[in-house]
């Protein structure tokens, strides 16, 4: 075990100063791209601005044929392109594949500048997490970086679920957990052959009815992953860092991957990720609040006065831990209002509309 003192003294001779917390970036979309794929290569410039992370995907979904490829490829896009706000991901391939050491030497001398957030596909415990630590901070020294480059663990073997804390608190580098459901449901030995979302199958029905126990009963579909979601939001709260949903498959079913979306943002995520370009859309407008909770929760704030005791508003009871609920949306409309000018309008309205 590490000393706590140690905990932020960097890892090699000449690496930066590990972080003491991870910055609140929003990150709504984590936008996947194949580099070794010429045409959607080629649509990268023009998404900066449009997405919040752009990630360069080397893992899975990549040929095995291609890998070298899409690795050069993202040093040629990464160098090539000003990136903004928009921040810049890789996806590593997996610690045991034959790809890895490459994929870390070469992205990080030639384009750690660029890169902010490095993706480790299966991880299974801290013990993962410690070996990208140490061989992270000996390439950024190697490379003359002046600030780490953060980690995000994809939560998708049933062992990485059952380690998700010490995952969490590795690193101070840990920026977050995605959900793999793809993964994660082949390793768990799921009968499912689906990339995340729901299954008609898995159901409740309601009770018979005593005196017609032969009518139709209801069903009513449940959440597969909720369970798995739950989890990571609390590991990630934990430790100070951010938890994701990942990806969702159906591409053309746009209204189910609302709803997935939407399911991760209540129960805590900040994101998710985005496979095609239409699920950008899906996820910059889920994972905002909307109008009328910021409405509401700015009304509860200014209700609230020094934020203790309890009023009623609206006909319902509000007190010092709604308000912190309150606060929570507030904030984070605050921070999608910096780089999102339709939603900063949209947010400035409301004001507009209960001065009047
Ligand atoms: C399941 C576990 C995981 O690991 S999930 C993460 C790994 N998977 C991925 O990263 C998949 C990324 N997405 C894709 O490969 C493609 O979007 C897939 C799903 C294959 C669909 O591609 P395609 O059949 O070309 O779609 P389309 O004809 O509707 O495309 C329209 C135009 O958009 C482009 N496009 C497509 N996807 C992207 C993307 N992710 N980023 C940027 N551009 C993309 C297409 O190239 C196509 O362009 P054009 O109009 O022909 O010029
Ligand atoms: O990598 C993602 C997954 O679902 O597997
Ligand atoms: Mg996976």
């Amino acid at each position: 075990m590490r000393s706590s003192k140690d905990f932020f003294r960097p890892l090699a001779v000449g690496a930066p100063q590990p972080v003491t917390e991870i910055p609140a970036r929003p990150s709504r979309a984590i936008h996947f791209f194949d580099p070794s794929n010429e045409k959607m290569a080629a649509k990268i410039p023009q998404m900066v601005g449009t997405v919040d992370v752009l990630l360069g995907n080397l893992e899975d979904a990549v040929k095995a044929d291609n890998k070298e490829a899409a690795r050069a490829g993202l040093v040629r896009i990464a160098k090539d392109t000003d990136f903004g706000p928009t921040q810049l991901w890789t996806r590593i391939n997996a610690l045991d594949s034959p790809w890895v050491l490459d994929d870390l030497t070469t992205l990080v001398t030639e384009i750690g500048d660029k890169l902010d957030v490095i993706m480790v596909p299966k991880v299974q415990g801290a013990e993962d997490i410690h070996y990208i630590d140490r061989i992270l901070a000996q390439l950024e020294a190697r490379a003359g970086l002046d600030r780490p480059i953060l980690v995000h663990a994809i939560l998708e073997t049933a062992r990485g679920v059952a380690n998700v804390e010490e995952i969490c608190g590795a690193s101070p580098r840990m920026q977050g957990l995605s959900l793999g459901p793809a993964d994660l449901a082949a390793d768990r030995r799921m009968k499912t052959t689906r990339v995340g979302g729901g299954h008609p199958g898995y159901l409740v029905r309601q009770d018979p009815d005593a005196e017609t126990p032969d009518a139709p009963r209801a069903t009513f579909q449940q959440d597969l992953w909720h369970y798995t979601i739950a989890r990571m939001v609390d590991a990630c709260a934990m430790h100070g860092i951010y938890p994701y949903y990942g990806p969702f498959g159906d591409i053309a079913d746009v209204t189910a991957c609302e709803d997935q979306f939407r399911n991760a943002f209540l129960l805590g995520c900040v994101g998710t990720w985005s496979l095609h370009p239409k699920q950008i859309e899906i996820a910059n407008r889920v994972f905002a609040p909307s109008v009328e909770d910021i409405r509401h929760a700015r009304e509860v704030v200014a209700a609230m006065g020094d934020g203790t005791g309890a009023v009623m508003l609206n006909g319902k009871m509000e007190d010092d831990a709604s308000l912190k609920q309150c606060l929570v949306m507030v904030e984070l409309a605050e921070q999608l209002s910096r780089i999102d000018p339709n939603l900063k309008a949209q947010y400035d309205a409301i004001s507009t509309d209960s001065e009047v």
